[in-house]
Formats: C-alpha cells, structure tokens, sequence
C-alpha cells in the first residue's frame, strides 16, 4: 500500500480529545447494556474497546457514532454534542465494520462514487475522491467489479475506503479484522495507521487482543456495561505484575525433586505438568537465573527455560473471568 497520508488524513495535528464520553447509559427495555461509562479518544490516537460478547461494545460504537440515542450521558465529537445535534456530528465521523455495509450489486468505484455524492463532493470531485482511495486500498484494477465478486479482504478494504471518502476526525471501527487473513488484518491496520498519523481519532472494537496491543494508544475494557479496566497496553500488562518461568527438564524422573527445588526458593505459585516446572514471579529475569543455579547444583539438567511477560490477553482473561465467578 501506498504511504500516502494526505490521501487518508483528517488534517487535524492536535491533541484535543475528538470524541469524549461522559456518564453513557443505554437501556433496552428492562435490561440495562451501559451503565455510565466514560472515557477519551484524543486526536491523532487509537482507543480499542474490548470486552466479551454483551458487555456493551457494539452499543457503545452506534451511540458515539449517532446511529443510536443513548438512555443518558453525553457524546461530544470535535466539540460537537453528538445525542442533540447528531447530523452535525455525523459529518465528522466515517464508520467501518459490522453495521456498515457496502452495495454488494454496486462496483467499487460506484459505491465510493455514492457515498462521495451523499456527503456533498460534487460530481467530478467524488469521482477523484473515488479514484485515490480505490488506488489507496490496492482497489484501482477491480474497480469496476462488482462488490458481491470481491473477496473478505477487498470487501474490507472497500468498507474502511468508504468510511473514510469524507476525511472524517473520528473514525470507528466495529470490528473490521473479523474473519480476515493475517495479510488482510496487517493491511487494514497499516491503512488504519496512517489515518491516524494524519491526526483521526479512531475507536475500534477487536476480538484479537494482540492487535489491540499493538495498535491501541488506550484500552478500554468493558464488562456487563462496565469499565472495569483501562489505560495503555503497558499499564494494563503492569497491573498483572507477574512474568511466567517455565522451566523444561532433561528427564520427568528430576521433576519432583525441580519442582521442590523452586518451592524451596520460595515460590509457591508453581505448576508442574509431566516434564514442566512453571512458576509466576515477578521479575522473571532473576527469577529464572536463581531457579537455573539451584537446579545445577542438584544435578538436575535443564533443556530450555523461558521468561514470559503478561500479555493484554493475560489482563483481559483476569479481569472478565474475575467478575464471572
Ligand atoms: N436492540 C436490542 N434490544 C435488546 N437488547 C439488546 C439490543 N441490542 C443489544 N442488546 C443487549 O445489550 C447488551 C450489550 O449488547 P452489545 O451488542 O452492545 O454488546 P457487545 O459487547 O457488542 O457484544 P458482541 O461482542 O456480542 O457484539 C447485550 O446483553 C445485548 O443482548
């Protein structure tokens, strides 16, 4: 793909909060989906909203997108009040993912074409428009297919192009990685990366936590209509606290005596399955160096040992799991 920010970029260069959230509640009916959650996406950052199935996600994307009135609180979009004058923020939002859909019976170029017209470009300038985001998302030679021809990965690419045909300050992203291949997923991202370096504020949804933990300023993890974390990747990984040592012996024969060994080093969180001593410690690095020295002066050989640090996936299991005992 091409590197080409002026093509995706909002033009915005500052750090002013784009979206802001305050005190959200939806209810359907009786049953409460948010409960006055809060929270930031600065311009030019990402924001990834993570959680299982139900705890508000895909609910919490249509409120901020205008798509559906919230119960209560407030949704701000470039200062704009997005629950009292929702045409007015729309403008300023493209949305991409599960409940943007794109005209299967349409070519590409046609429905960028559209959409280009309906947000207000003129007839040649939609047509421009058009042709550099087909060209931007590796689209120009299948243009004027139609869109029920394409594959999962240029049905995907053509959805982010269309949310982004009016250079939008805030883009929202339902999901946009589901059910494409690894080389699909990284070239989304990159697009989505370079929308960012042009100073959009992007909020997403993801089911893939490594992506989350690669591609998100801030992470928002929200459960049963909570927010019952949030902060960067790092931040979250810190609060786990622990690394995992595992250690792999020459023998099974040696790993009662292994495992005995690290007990008396004083770590008591050890799990040992047929030839595997695993240990959770905090500051794994040491840790596994006065396991390894204490292992050899018993004799017992040692074919591989690891250190492994928290990952995102580590926190979010923690965390929902917690609330689901
Ligand atoms: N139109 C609706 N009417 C009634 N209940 C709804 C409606 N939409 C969502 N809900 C309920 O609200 C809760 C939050 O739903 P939402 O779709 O926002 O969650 P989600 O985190 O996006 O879940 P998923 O990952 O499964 O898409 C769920 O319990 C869901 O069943």
């Amino acid at each position: 793909m091409r590197a080409d920010t002026s093509t995706l970029g909002s033009g915005l260069g500052t750090t002013t909060n784009s979206v802001v959230v305050r005190e959200l509640t939806k209810e359907y009916g009786d049953h409460v989906a948010l409960r006055g959650i809060d929270f930031d996406v600065p311009a030019g950052s990402v924001l990834a909203l993570l959680g299982p199935n139900g705890a508000g996600k895909t609910s919490t994307v249509r409120i901020v997108s205008t798509l559906l009135r919230p119960t209560g609180g407030s949704v701000s979009i470039s200062g704009i009040d997005a629950v009292r004058r929702p045409h007015d923020a729309r403008c300023r939002i493209g949305l991409s993912g599960q409940s943007a859909a794109v005209d299967e019976l349409q070519s590409g170029s046609e429905n960028l074409i559209m959409i280009a017209r309906l947000v207000g470009f003129g007839r040649t300038e939609a047509k421009s428009r058009a042709a550099e985001l087909l060209e931007r998302f590796d689209l120009g030679a299948d243009r004027h297919r139609r869109v029920s021809t394409y594959s999962g990965g240029m049905r995907r690419r053509l959805d982010l192009a269309c949310a982004l045909v009016s250079r939008p300050e805030v883009l929202l992203l339902d999901e946009p990685t589901a059910g494409l291949d690894p080389a699909g997923r990284s070239e989304l991202w990159s697009a989505v990366t370079e929308v960012v370096d042009g100073g959009a504020a992007v909020m997403l949804t993801t089911q893939y936590l490594e992506e989350a933990d690669q591609i998100a300023d801030a992470v928002v993890v929200l459960d049963h209509g909570e927010i019952v974390a949030r902060g960067s990747p790092a931040e979250l990984k810190r609060t786990i606290g622990t690394d995992t040592v595992q250690v792999i012996l020459e023998t099974v024969d040696d790993i009662d005596l292994a495992a005995d060994t690290v007990r008396e080093l004083g770590y008591d969180a050890v799990s040992v399955h047929t030839d595997t001593v695993t240990v959770a410690a905090e500051s794994g690095g040491r840790v596994v160096a006065r396991i390894l020295s204490e292992l050899a002066g018993r004799h017992i050989t040692v074919v591989s040992a690891s250190v492994k640090a928290p990952t995102l996936e580590d926190v979010y299991v923690r965390l929902t799991d917690r609330r689901q005992t």
